[in-house]
Protein backbone atom coordinates (compact mmCIF):
# COMPACT_ATOMS: atom_id res chain seq x y z
CA UNK A 1 0.00 0.00 0.00
CA UNK A 2 1.53 3.63 -0.92
CA UNK A 3 1.83 6.20 1.73
CA UNK A 4 -1.48 7.84 2.73
CA UNK A 5 -3.16 11.16 0.97
CA UNK A 6 -5.29 13.46 2.51
CA UNK A 7 -7.72 13.19 -1.01
CA UNK A 8 -7.78 10.28 -3.37
CA UNK A 9 -9.97 11.35 -6.56
CA UNK A 10 -11.81 8.48 -8.46
CA UNK A 11 -12.60 10.37 -12.12
CA UNK A 12 -11.10 13.46 -14.39
CA UNK A 13 -14.07 15.09 -15.32
CA UNK A 14 -14.05 18.24 -14.66
CA UNK A 15 -15.94 17.52 -10.95
CA UNK A 16 -12.60 15.35 -10.35
CA UNK A 17 -10.58 17.86 -11.85
CA UNK A 18 -11.60 20.70 -10.14
CA UNK A 19 -11.88 18.86 -6.34
CA UNK A 20 -8.04 17.95 -7.10
CA UNK A 21 -6.91 21.40 -7.98
CA UNK A 22 -8.41 23.16 -5.25
CA UNK A 23 -7.53 20.48 -2.85
CA UNK A 24 -4.40 21.01 -4.18
CA UNK A 25 -3.93 24.73 -3.97
CA UNK A 26 -5.47 24.48 -0.41
CA UNK A 27 -2.38 22.24 0.83
CA UNK A 28 -3.72 18.58 0.83
CA UNK A 29 -1.62 15.97 -0.88
CA UNK A 30 -3.87 14.99 -3.72
CA UNK A 31 -4.14 11.55 -5.70
CA UNK A 32 -6.36 11.12 -8.52
CA UNK A 33 -7.24 7.92 -10.94
CA UNK A 34 -9.14 8.06 -14.25
CA UNK A 35 -9.27 4.99 -16.13
CA UNK A 36 -10.09 6.79 -19.92
CA UNK A 37 -9.16 10.19 -21.34
CA UNK A 38 -8.10 12.44 -18.52
CA UNK A 39 -10.68 15.50 -18.41
CA UNK A 40 -13.73 13.23 -18.57
CA UNK A 41 -17.23 13.63 -20.87
CA UNK A 42 -16.40 17.33 -20.41
CA UNK A 43 -13.50 17.99 -22.35
CA UNK A 44 -13.47 14.54 -24.42
CA UNK A 45 -16.77 14.13 -25.59
CA UNK A 46 -19.15 16.30 -23.83
CA UNK A 47 -18.46 20.71 -23.42
CA UNK A 48 -15.58 20.92 -25.30
CA UNK A 49 -15.62 19.48 -28.74
CA UNK A 50 -19.16 20.98 -28.90
CA UNK A 51 -18.28 24.22 -27.89
CA UNK A 52 -15.60 24.44 -30.51
CA UNK A 53 -18.54 23.02 -33.41
CA UNK A 54 -20.88 25.66 -31.77
CA UNK A 55 -18.31 28.44 -32.83
CA UNK A 56 -18.18 26.92 -36.27
CA UNK A 57 -21.51 26.75 -36.53
CA UNK A 58 -22.55 30.10 -35.36
CA UNK A 59 -20.26 31.70 -37.93
CA UNK A 60 -21.74 29.62 -40.83
CA UNK A 61 -24.97 30.54 -39.38
CA UNK A 62 -24.03 34.16 -39.66
CA UNK A 63 -22.48 33.98 -42.82
CA UNK A 64 -26.03 34.47 -44.47
CA UNK A 65 -25.40 38.39 -43.65
CA UNK A 66 -22.01 38.54 -44.76
CA UNK A 67 -22.74 40.14 -48.06
CA UNK A 68 -24.62 42.87 -46.47
CA UNK A 69 -21.95 43.93 -44.08
CA UNK A 70 -19.28 43.84 -47.15
CA UNK A 71 -17.79 40.64 -46.77
CA UNK A 72 -17.02 38.73 -49.69
CA UNK A 73 -17.36 35.15 -50.32
CA UNK A 74 -20.46 34.06 -48.15
CA UNK A 75 -22.78 32.54 -47.15
CA UNK A 76 -20.25 29.97 -45.98
CA UNK A 77 -20.62 25.88 -45.85
CA UNK A 78 -19.56 23.38 -42.98
CA UNK A 79 -17.25 20.64 -43.48
CA UNK A 80 -18.03 17.44 -40.72
CA UNK A 81 -14.50 15.98 -41.19
CA UNK A 82 -12.17 19.04 -40.72
CA UNK A 83 -14.87 20.25 -37.89
CA UNK A 84 -14.09 16.64 -36.59
CA UNK A 85 -10.07 16.97 -37.08
CA UNK A 86 -10.74 20.59 -35.61
CA UNK A 87 -12.22 19.55 -32.37
CA UNK A 88 -9.75 16.76 -31.90
CA UNK A 89 -6.80 19.10 -31.86
CA UNK A 90 -8.59 21.45 -29.61
CA UNK A 91 -9.33 18.74 -26.91
CA UNK A 92 -5.38 17.49 -27.40
CA UNK A 93 -4.07 21.01 -26.26
CA UNK A 94 -6.38 21.39 -23.52
CA UNK A 95 -5.71 17.97 -22.54
CA UNK A 96 -1.98 18.60 -22.17
CA UNK A 97 -2.60 22.03 -19.87
CA UNK A 98 -4.90 20.07 -17.40
CA UNK A 99 -2.39 17.36 -17.15
CA UNK A 100 0.79 19.91 -16.97
CA UNK A 101 -1.29 21.82 -14.22
CA UNK A 102 -1.30 18.96 -11.70
CA UNK A 103 2.03 17.95 -12.50
CA UNK A 104 2.82 21.53 -11.01
CA UNK A 105 0.64 21.47 -8.11
CA UNK A 106 2.11 17.76 -7.63
CA UNK A 107 -1.43 15.82 -7.65
CA UNK A 108 -0.46 12.47 -8.57
CA UNK A 109 -1.62 10.68 -11.30
CA UNK A 110 -2.53 6.96 -11.45
CA UNK A 111 -3.94 5.61 -14.48
CA UNK A 112 -7.19 2.72 -13.83
CA UNK A 113 -10.19 1.77 -12.88
CA UNK A 114 -10.34 2.59 -9.14
CA UNK A 115 -12.98 1.06 -7.08
CA UNK A 116 -13.54 1.11 -2.85
CA UNK A 117 -12.71 -1.93 -0.98
CA UNK A 118 -14.60 -2.41 2.64
CA UNK A 119 -12.06 -0.22 4.50
CA UNK A 120 -13.03 2.59 2.31
CA UNK A 121 -8.84 2.17 0.23
CA UNK A 122 -8.75 2.95 -3.30
CA UNK A 123 -7.90 -0.11 -5.07
CA UNK A 124 -6.92 0.58 -8.64
CA UNK A 125 -6.81 -1.96 -12.04
CA UNK A 126 -4.75 -1.33 -14.52
CA UNK A 127 -1.29 0.31 -15.33
CA UNK A 128 -1.12 1.84 -11.99
CA UNK A 129 -2.34 -1.08 -10.24
CA UNK A 130 -1.99 -0.88 -6.16
CA UNK A 131 -3.77 0.11 -3.37
CA UNK A 132 -4.07 3.73 -2.05
CA UNK A 133 -4.98 4.39 1.58
CA UNK A 134 -6.33 8.13 1.66
CA UNK A 135 -8.41 10.07 4.76
CA UNK A 136 -10.73 11.18 2.35
CA UNK A 137 -12.24 9.80 -0.98
CA UNK A 138 -14.12 11.86 -3.77
CA UNK A 139 -16.59 10.11 -6.37
CA UNK A 140 -16.36 11.58 -9.39
CA UNK A 141 -17.33 8.67 -11.94
CA UNK A 142 -19.49 11.08 -14.14
CA UNK A 143 -22.08 9.81 -16.48
CA UNK A 144 -22.57 7.78 -20.03
CA UNK A 145 -25.32 7.63 -22.50
CA UNK A 146 -28.71 5.79 -21.07
CA UNK A 147 -29.64 2.93 -23.35
CA UNK A 148 -33.06 2.75 -25.14
CA UNK A 149 -34.93 -0.31 -25.21
CA UNK A 150 -35.00 -1.70 -29.19
CA UNK A 151 -32.03 1.25 -30.04
CA UNK A 152 -28.66 -0.25 -30.71
CA UNK A 153 -25.86 2.07 -30.85
CA UNK A 154 -23.98 0.97 -33.82
CA UNK A 155 -20.82 2.74 -35.23
CA UNK A 156 -20.78 5.25 -38.03
CA UNK A 157 -24.76 4.79 -37.99
CA UNK A 158 -26.79 4.96 -34.66
CA UNK A 159 -24.49 7.48 -32.37
CA UNK A 160 -24.14 8.68 -29.10
CA UNK A 161 -22.51 11.67 -28.53
CA UNK A 162 -19.59 9.64 -27.15
CA UNK A 163 -19.30 7.67 -30.22
CA UNK A 164 -19.69 11.03 -32.76
CA UNK A 165 -16.49 12.73 -30.63
CA UNK A 166 -15.11 9.70 -30.27
CA UNK A 167 -14.67 8.16 -34.03
CA UNK A 168 -14.13 10.11 -36.81
CA UNK A 169 -18.32 12.09 -37.98
CA UNK A 170 -19.57 10.02 -40.78
CA UNK A 171 -20.04 12.38 -43.82
CA UNK A 172 -22.85 14.19 -43.53
CA UNK A 173 -25.90 13.65 -45.42
CA UNK A 174 -29.42 13.00 -43.73
CA UNK A 175 -29.46 13.13 -40.03
CA UNK A 176 -32.24 12.20 -37.74
CA UNK A 177 -31.04 13.63 -33.93
CA UNK A 178 -33.38 12.16 -30.89
CA UNK A 179 -34.43 13.77 -27.77
CA UNK A 180 -35.85 17.94 -27.05
CA UNK A 181 -33.40 17.74 -23.94
CA UNK A 182 -30.09 19.96 -24.27
CA UNK A 183 -28.01 17.37 -26.29
CA UNK A 184 -31.01 17.31 -29.41
CA UNK A 185 -31.45 21.32 -28.99
CA UNK A 186 -28.00 21.68 -29.30
CA UNK A 187 -26.85 19.25 -31.74
CA UNK A 188 -30.23 19.81 -34.22
CA UNK A 189 -28.35 23.38 -34.62
CA UNK A 190 -24.72 22.21 -35.18
CA UNK A 191 -25.29 19.52 -37.53
CA UNK A 192 -27.62 21.33 -39.60
CA UNK A 193 -24.88 24.15 -39.99
CA UNK A 194 -22.49 21.67 -40.52
CA UNK A 195 -24.23 20.25 -43.81
CA UNK A 196 -26.43 18.07 -42.24
CA UNK A 197 -29.82 17.77 -43.52
CA UNK A 198 -31.94 17.17 -40.02
CA UNK A 199 -34.98 15.64 -38.93
CA UNK A 200 -35.63 16.41 -35.58
CA UNK A 201 -37.38 13.25 -33.28
CA UNK A 202 -37.72 15.87 -30.14
CA UNK A 203 -41.66 14.81 -29.41
CA UNK A 204 -41.77 18.02 -27.91
CA UNK A 205 -40.56 21.21 -27.76
CA UNK A 206 -37.13 22.29 -27.23
CA UNK A 207 -35.94 22.71 -23.92
CA UNK A 208 -39.53 22.52 -22.26
CA UNK A 209 -38.43 20.08 -19.27
CA UNK A 210 -35.68 22.94 -18.10
CA UNK A 211 -36.49 26.12 -16.18
CA UNK A 212 -35.83 28.79 -19.09
CA UNK A 213 -38.66 31.04 -18.92
CA UNK A 214 -41.49 30.28 -22.04
CA UNK A 215 -39.77 33.56 -23.37
CA UNK A 216 -36.29 32.35 -23.80
CA UNK A 217 -37.61 29.32 -25.12
CA UNK A 218 -39.59 31.21 -27.80
CA UNK A 219 -36.89 33.13 -28.76
CA UNK A 220 -34.70 30.11 -29.42
CA UNK A 221 -37.48 28.21 -31.15
CA UNK A 222 -38.01 31.32 -33.39
CA UNK A 223 -33.92 31.40 -34.70
CA UNK A 224 -34.17 27.63 -35.17
CA UNK A 225 -36.98 27.89 -37.06
CA UNK A 226 -35.28 31.14 -38.86
CA UNK A 227 -32.78 28.56 -39.69
CA UNK A 228 -35.04 26.13 -41.08
CA UNK A 229 -34.55 23.92 -38.66
CA UNK A 230 -37.81 22.42 -37.20
CA UNK A 231 -38.49 19.79 -34.79
CA UNK A 232 -41.22 17.19 -35.23
CA UNK A 233 -43.22 16.45 -32.66
CA UNK A 234 -45.48 13.41 -31.44
CA UNK A 235 -43.91 9.72 -31.84
CA UNK A 236 -41.04 9.13 -29.58
CA UNK A 237 -38.12 6.66 -30.69
CA UNK A 238 -38.35 2.91 -29.96
CA UNK A 239 -36.45 1.38 -32.60
CA UNK A 240 -33.76 1.61 -35.05
CA UNK A 241 -32.40 -1.12 -37.50
CA UNK A 242 -29.24 -0.90 -40.01
CA UNK A 243 -30.44 -1.53 -43.48
CA UNK A 244 -27.40 -1.63 -45.94
CA UNK A 245 -26.39 2.06 -45.84
CA UNK A 246 -29.79 3.51 -44.05
CA UNK A 247 -31.19 3.88 -40.44
CA UNK A 248 -34.77 3.01 -39.98
CA UNK A 249 -36.09 4.72 -37.06
CA UNK A 250 -39.74 3.38 -35.82
CA UNK A 251 -41.26 5.39 -33.53
CA UNK A 252 -43.64 4.60 -31.33
CA UNK A 253 -46.73 6.30 -33.27
CA UNK A 254 -46.49 4.05 -36.01
CA UNK A 255 -43.84 6.46 -38.05
CA UNK A 256 -41.29 4.96 -39.56
CA UNK A 257 -38.01 7.71 -40.52
CA UNK A 258 -35.18 6.86 -42.92
CA UNK A 259 -31.40 8.28 -42.56
CA UNK A 260 -27.70 7.63 -42.90
CA UNK A 261 -27.10 8.32 -39.57
CA UNK A 262 -28.73 8.91 -36.48
CA UNK A 263 -27.80 10.79 -33.42
CA UNK A 264 -28.91 10.33 -29.79
CA UNK A 265 -29.46 12.92 -27.41
CA UNK A 266 -31.80 10.51 -25.50
CA UNK A 267 -30.58 11.27 -21.72
CA UNK A 268 -27.67 9.91 -19.82
CA UNK A 269 -27.09 7.64 -17.13
CA UNK A 270 -24.94 8.01 -13.78
CA UNK A 271 -21.98 5.56 -13.58
CA UNK A 272 -21.43 3.84 -10.25
CA UNK A 273 -20.91 0.23 -11.27
CA UNK A 274 -18.12 -1.73 -10.67
CA UNK A 275 -16.93 1.19 -8.13
CA UNK A 276 -17.36 -1.13 -4.97
CA UNK A 277 -19.97 0.80 -3.57
CA UNK A 278 -22.36 -2.05 -1.42
CA UNK A 279 -19.13 -3.23 0.02
CA UNK A 280 -17.85 0.40 1.40
CA UNK A 281 -21.54 1.20 2.28
CA UNK A 282 -21.85 3.86 -0.55
CA UNK A 283 -25.54 4.19 -1.00
CA UNK A 284 -27.43 4.31 -4.16
CA UNK A 285 -30.96 6.48 -4.91
CA UNK A 286 -34.04 4.79 -6.92
CA UNK A 287 -32.51 6.09 -10.40
CA UNK A 288 -28.36 4.87 -9.85
CA UNK A 289 -27.19 8.51 -8.52
CA UNK A 290 -24.91 8.23 -5.30
CA UNK A 291 -26.81 9.55 -2.11
CA UNK A 292 -25.16 12.65 -1.16
CA UNK A 293 -26.01 15.28 1.46
CA UNK A 294 -25.81 19.01 1.18
CA UNK A 295 -22.18 18.70 2.13
CA UNK A 296 -21.97 16.15 -0.67
CA UNK A 297 -21.14 13.40 1.75
CA UNK A 298 -21.82 9.53 1.06
CA UNK A 299 -23.34 7.70 3.51
CA UNK A 300 -19.92 6.32 4.10
CA UNK A 301 -17.60 8.44 6.34
CA UNK A 302 -14.99 9.95 4.47
CA UNK A 303 -16.41 9.32 1.20
CA UNK A 304 -17.41 12.21 -1.06
CA UNK A 305 -19.26 11.97 -4.35
CA UNK A 306 -19.44 15.00 -7.00
CA UNK A 307 -20.85 15.79 -10.28
CA UNK A 308 -22.82 13.76 -12.94
CA UNK A 309 -22.67 10.69 -10.36
CA UNK A 310 -24.22 12.09 -7.87
CA UNK A 311 -26.13 15.24 -9.17
CA UNK A 312 -28.95 15.56 -11.21
CA UNK A 313 -28.53 18.46 -13.24
CA UNK A 314 -25.28 16.62 -14.82
CA UNK A 315 -24.27 20.17 -15.75
CA UNK A 316 -19.78 20.56 -15.76
CA UNK A 317 -21.11 23.48 -14.11
CA UNK A 318 -22.54 21.52 -11.04
CA UNK A 319 -19.89 19.19 -11.07
CA UNK A 320 -17.45 22.25 -10.74
CA UNK A 321 -19.26 23.54 -7.93
CA UNK A 322 -19.84 19.97 -5.98
CA UNK A 323 -16.17 19.90 -6.42
CA UNK A 324 -15.04 22.70 -4.43
CA UNK A 325 -18.04 21.80 -1.51
CA UNK A 326 -16.64 18.71 -1.01
CA UNK A 327 -13.00 20.08 -0.02
CA UNK A 328 -14.41 22.63 1.88
CA UNK A 329 -16.13 20.32 3.89
CA UNK A 330 -12.92 17.61 3.90
CA UNK A 331 -11.22 20.97 4.81
CA UNK A 332 -13.31 21.99 7.78
CA UNK A 333 -16.41 19.55 8.14
CA UNK A 334 -19.91 20.78 7.42
CA UNK A 335 -18.64 24.35 6.55
CA UNK A 336 -20.23 24.55 2.91
CA UNK A 337 -23.41 23.46 1.56
CA UNK A 338 -24.36 23.17 -1.84
CA UNK A 339 -26.69 25.25 -4.06
CA UNK A 340 -27.93 23.73 -7.26
CA UNK A 341 -29.87 26.93 -8.03
CA UNK A 342 -27.34 29.40 -7.99
CA UNK A 343 -24.90 27.52 -10.55
CA UNK A 344 -25.54 28.93 -13.80
CA UNK A 345 -27.21 26.57 -16.41
CA UNK A 346 -26.32 27.26 -20.33
CA UNK A 347 -27.43 25.97 -23.43
CA UNK A 348 -25.58 26.83 -26.97
CA UNK A 349 -27.87 26.05 -29.74
CA UNK A 350 -29.12 29.04 -32.89
CA UNK A 351 -29.11 31.00 -29.60
CA UNK A 352 -27.47 30.85 -26.49
CA UNK A 353 -29.59 30.79 -22.61
CA UNK A 354 -28.40 31.14 -19.75
CA UNK A 355 -29.97 31.08 -16.79
CA UNK A 356 -29.22 31.25 -12.73
CA UNK A 357 -31.47 31.05 -9.56
CA UNK A 358 -34.73 30.88 -8.87
CA UNK A 359 -37.66 30.89 -11.77
CA UNK A 360 -40.82 32.77 -11.44
CA UNK A 361 -42.70 29.88 -9.67
CA UNK A 362 -39.61 29.07 -7.49
CA UNK A 363 -39.68 32.51 -6.32
CA UNK A 364 -43.24 32.58 -5.53
CA UNK A 365 -43.68 29.23 -3.62
CA UNK A 366 -40.87 30.79 -1.64
CA UNK A 367 -42.64 34.02 -0.81
CA UNK A 368 -40.93 36.64 -2.45
CA UNK A 369 -42.22 39.22 -4.33
CA UNK A 370 -41.02 38.66 -7.26
CA UNK A 371 -40.54 42.01 -9.54
CA UNK A 372 -38.29 41.59 -13.08
CA UNK A 373 -35.90 43.84 -14.79
CA UNK A 374 -36.58 43.32 -18.24
CA UNK A 375 -34.01 44.78 -21.53
CA UNK A 376 -34.07 43.99 -25.12
CA UNK A 377 -30.65 43.36 -27.02
CA UNK A 378 -32.74 45.07 -29.74
CA UNK A 379 -31.35 48.21 -28.88
CA UNK A 380 -27.66 47.62 -27.68
CA UNK A 381 -25.79 49.22 -29.92
CA UNK A 382 -22.92 46.52 -30.26
CA UNK A 383 -25.14 43.65 -30.92
CA UNK A 384 -26.71 45.63 -33.31
CA UNK A 385 -23.71 46.93 -35.15
CA UNK A 386 -23.02 43.13 -35.18
CA UNK A 387 -26.22 41.14 -36.12
CA UNK A 388 -26.74 39.67 -32.12
CA UNK A 389 -29.77 41.87 -31.91
CA UNK A 390 -32.17 39.05 -30.63
CA UNK A 391 -32.20 38.19 -26.95
CA UNK A 392 -32.70 40.09 -23.87
CA UNK A 393 -31.61 40.16 -20.00
CA UNK A 394 -34.21 39.14 -17.39
CA UNK A 395 -33.54 39.83 -14.06
CA UNK A 396 -35.73 38.08 -11.09
CA UNK A 397 -35.93 40.58 -8.10
CA UNK A 398 -37.46 40.42 -4.65
CA UNK A 399 -39.69 43.85 -4.55
CA UNK A 400 -39.68 43.99 -0.55
CA UNK A 401 -36.06 43.89 -0.05
CA UNK A 402 -33.84 44.46 -3.69
CA UNK A 403 -32.62 40.49 -3.32
CA UNK A 404 -31.18 39.25 -6.35
CA UNK A 405 -33.37 36.08 -6.98
CA UNK A 406 -32.24 34.58 -10.42
CA UNK A 407 -31.66 35.59 -13.82
CA UNK A 408 -31.70 34.66 -17.42
CA UNK A 409 -29.91 36.03 -20.32
CA UNK A 410 -30.93 35.42 -23.95
CA UNK A 411 -28.54 36.25 -26.46
CA UNK A 412 -24.80 36.15 -28.33
CA UNK A 413 -22.24 35.63 -25.03
CA UNK A 414 -24.63 34.79 -22.64
CA UNK A 415 -22.78 32.17 -20.72
CA UNK A 416 -20.08 34.50 -20.62
CA UNK A 417 -22.73 37.94 -19.55
CA UNK A 418 -23.91 35.24 -16.95
CA UNK A 419 -21.19 35.81 -15.05
CA UNK A 420 -22.38 39.29 -14.24
CA UNK A 421 -24.96 37.49 -12.45
CA UNK A 422 -23.14 34.49 -10.32
CA UNK A 423 -19.97 36.58 -9.60
CA UNK A 424 -21.47 38.49 -6.96
CA UNK A 425 -22.85 35.87 -4.44
CA UNK A 426 -24.43 37.86 -2.10
CA UNK A 427 -27.89 38.17 -3.77
CA UNK A 428 -28.88 40.86 -0.90
CA UNK A 429 -26.23 43.21 -2.61
CA UNK A 430 -25.85 42.28 -5.80
CA UNK A 431 -28.19 44.87 -7.47
CA UNK A 432 -26.55 47.25 -6.06
CA UNK A 433 -22.83 45.92 -6.75
CA UNK A 434 -23.49 45.91 -10.47
CA UNK A 435 -25.39 49.34 -10.48
CA UNK A 436 -22.13 50.71 -9.01
CA UNK A 437 -19.73 48.65 -11.57
CA UNK A 438 -17.91 50.53 -14.34
CA UNK A 439 -18.94 49.01 -17.47
CA UNK A 440 -17.07 49.49 -21.55
CA UNK A 441 -19.23 50.96 -23.77
CA UNK A 442 -20.30 49.92 -26.36
CA UNK A 443 -20.90 46.80 -24.51
CA UNK A 444 -23.74 43.78 -24.76
CA UNK A 445 -22.67 43.78 -20.69
CA UNK A 446 -24.36 46.83 -20.17
CA UNK A 447 -27.94 45.64 -20.58
CA UNK A 448 -27.10 44.16 -17.42
CA UNK A 449 -26.79 47.53 -15.81
CA UNK A 450 -29.83 48.97 -17.80
CA UNK A 451 -31.65 45.95 -16.19
CA UNK A 452 -31.04 47.21 -12.62
CA UNK A 453 -32.25 50.74 -14.11
CA UNK A 454 -35.34 49.44 -15.35
CA UNK A 455 -36.06 47.62 -12.21
CA UNK A 456 -35.71 51.18 -10.81
CA UNK A 457 -37.65 53.20 -12.51
CA UNK A 458 -40.63 50.34 -12.64
CA UNK A 459 -40.20 49.13 -9.46
CA UNK A 460 -39.25 51.71 -7.01
CA UNK A 461 -36.44 49.84 -6.40
CA UNK A 462 -33.99 52.84 -6.85
CA UNK A 463 -32.81 52.81 -2.77
CA UNK A 464 -31.82 49.29 -3.09
CA UNK A 465 -29.78 49.43 -6.55
CA UNK A 466 -28.19 53.13 -6.38
CA UNK A 467 -28.05 53.27 -2.45
CA UNK A 468 -29.60 56.17 -0.27
CA UNK A 469 -27.39 58.80 0.03
C1 LIG B 1 -22.33 16.29 -25.91
C2 LIG B 1 -22.28 16.89 -24.52
C3 LIG B 1 -22.11 18.25 -24.39
C4 LIG B 1 -22.06 18.82 -23.11
N1 LIG B 1 -21.91 20.17 -23.01
C5 LIG B 1 -21.86 20.75 -21.79
C6 LIG B 1 -21.68 22.15 -21.65
O1 LIG B 1 -21.52 22.90 -22.64
N2 LIG B 1 -21.68 22.67 -20.40
C7 LIG B 1 -21.84 21.88 -19.29
O2 LIG B 1 -21.83 22.42 -18.17
N3 LIG B 1 -22.00 20.55 -19.40
C8 LIG B 1 -22.01 19.96 -20.61
N4 LIG B 1 -22.16 18.61 -20.72
C9 LIG B 1 -22.28 17.81 -19.48
C10 LIG B 1 -20.89 17.56 -18.91
O3 LIG B 1 -20.06 16.96 -19.87
C11 LIG B 1 -20.98 16.67 -17.68
O4 LIG B 1 -21.94 17.20 -16.79
C12 LIG B 1 -19.64 16.62 -16.98
O5 LIG B 1 -18.67 16.05 -17.82
C13 LIG B 1 -19.73 15.83 -15.67
O6 LIG B 1 -18.49 15.88 -15.05
P1 LIG B 1 -18.03 14.75 -14.03
O7 LIG B 1 -16.72 15.21 -13.51
O8 LIG B 1 -19.11 14.48 -13.07
O9 LIG B 1 -17.87 13.42 -14.89
P2 LIG B 1 -17.24 13.05 -16.30
O10 LIG B 1 -16.84 14.23 -17.08
O11 LIG B 1 -18.17 12.09 -16.92
O12 LIG B 1 -15.90 12.29 -15.90
C14 LIG B 1 -15.90 11.13 -15.14
C15 LIG B 1 -14.58 10.42 -15.35
O13 LIG B 1 -14.48 9.36 -14.41
C16 LIG B 1 -13.82 8.28 -15.03
N5 LIG B 1 -14.17 7.07 -14.29
C17 LIG B 1 -15.40 6.50 -14.15
N6 LIG B 1 -15.33 5.41 -13.37
C18 LIG B 1 -14.04 5.28 -13.02
C19 LIG B 1 -13.34 4.33 -12.23
N7 LIG B 1 -13.97 3.31 -11.63
N8 LIG B 1 -12.00 4.47 -12.09
C20 LIG B 1 -11.35 5.50 -12.70
N9 LIG B 1 -11.95 6.42 -13.44
C21 LIG B 1 -13.28 6.32 -13.60
C22 LIG B 1 -14.37 8.30 -16.45
O14 LIG B 1 -13.50 7.60 -17.33
C23 LIG B 1 -14.42 9.79 -16.73
O15 LIG B 1 -13.24 10.24 -17.34
C24 LIG B 1 -22.18 18.01 -21.96
C25 LIG B 1 -22.34 16.62 -22.11
C26 LIG B 1 -22.39 16.07 -23.37
C27 LIG B 1 -22.53 14.57 -23.49
N1 LIG C 1 -24.87 22.87 -22.20
C1 LIG C 1 -24.97 21.94 -21.25
O1 LIG C 1 -24.92 22.22 -20.06
C2 LIG C 1 -25.16 20.51 -21.65
C3 LIG C 1 -25.02 20.13 -22.97
C4 LIG C 1 -25.25 18.81 -23.30
C5 LIG C 1 -25.60 17.90 -22.33
N2 LIG C 1 -25.71 18.31 -21.05
C6 LIG C 1 -26.15 17.37 -20.02
O2 LIG C 1 -26.05 16.05 -20.46
C7 LIG C 1 -27.17 15.31 -20.01
C8 LIG C 1 -27.70 14.51 -21.16
O3 LIG C 1 -28.30 15.38 -22.14
P1 LIG C 1 -29.54 14.88 -22.98
O4 LIG C 1 -30.01 16.01 -23.82
O5 LIG C 1 -29.22 13.57 -23.59
O6 LIG C 1 -30.56 14.57 -21.82
P2 LIG C 1 -31.87 15.35 -21.32
O7 LIG C 1 -32.33 14.59 -20.15
O8 LIG C 1 -31.63 16.81 -21.23
O9 LIG C 1 -32.90 15.17 -22.52
C9 LIG C 1 -33.20 13.92 -23.04
C10 LIG C 1 -34.48 14.10 -23.82
O10 LIG C 1 -34.66 12.94 -24.61
C11 LIG C 1 -36.02 12.59 -24.52
N3 LIG C 1 -36.13 11.17 -24.82
C12 LIG C 1 -35.81 10.11 -24.03
N4 LIG C 1 -36.06 8.96 -24.66
C13 LIG C 1 -36.54 9.29 -25.88
C14 LIG C 1 -36.99 8.55 -27.01
N5 LIG C 1 -37.00 7.22 -26.98
N6 LIG C 1 -37.41 9.23 -28.10
C15 LIG C 1 -37.40 10.59 -28.14
N7 LIG C 1 -36.99 11.34 -27.11
C16 LIG C 1 -36.58 10.70 -26.01
C17 LIG C 1 -36.44 12.95 -23.12
O11 LIG C 1 -37.83 13.11 -23.05
C18 LIG C 1 -35.70 14.26 -22.94
O12 LIG C 1 -36.44 15.36 -23.38
C19 LIG C 1 -28.20 16.30 -19.48
O13 LIG C 1 -28.37 16.12 -18.11
C20 LIG C 1 -27.61 17.65 -19.76
O14 LIG C 1 -27.75 18.54 -18.67
C21 LIG C 1 -25.51 19.60 -20.68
Amino acid sequence: MSESLDLMVIGSGPGGYRAAVYAALRGLSVGIVEKADWGGTCLNRGCIPKKDWHHTAKTIARSAKFAERGIAGGPLKGDLAAAWEHQERVVAQVQESYVGFMDRLKVQQYKGHARLDAEGNVVIEGPDAGTVAARNVILGTGSRPAPIPGVEPVSGKVLTTDMLFDEPAPPPGEVIVAGSGVIGTEMAFILAQLGCSVTWVASGAPLRKTRFTPQARGALEGKLQEHGIEWRTGGRLAGTRVEGERVVAELDDGERLEADWLLLGTGREPVTDGLGLEEAGVETDDRGFVRVDEYRRTTREGVYAIGDCANRHQTANHAMADGVVAVKNILEAESTEANDAMVPEVVYSALELARVGLDDDEAEDAEYEPAVGFTSFETNPKAVGQDTDEGFTRLLVDMDEGTLLGGEIVGDSAGELIHILTSHPDPDTALSQIAAGRFNHPAMAEEVLNSTETLAANWGLGPEIFGTD
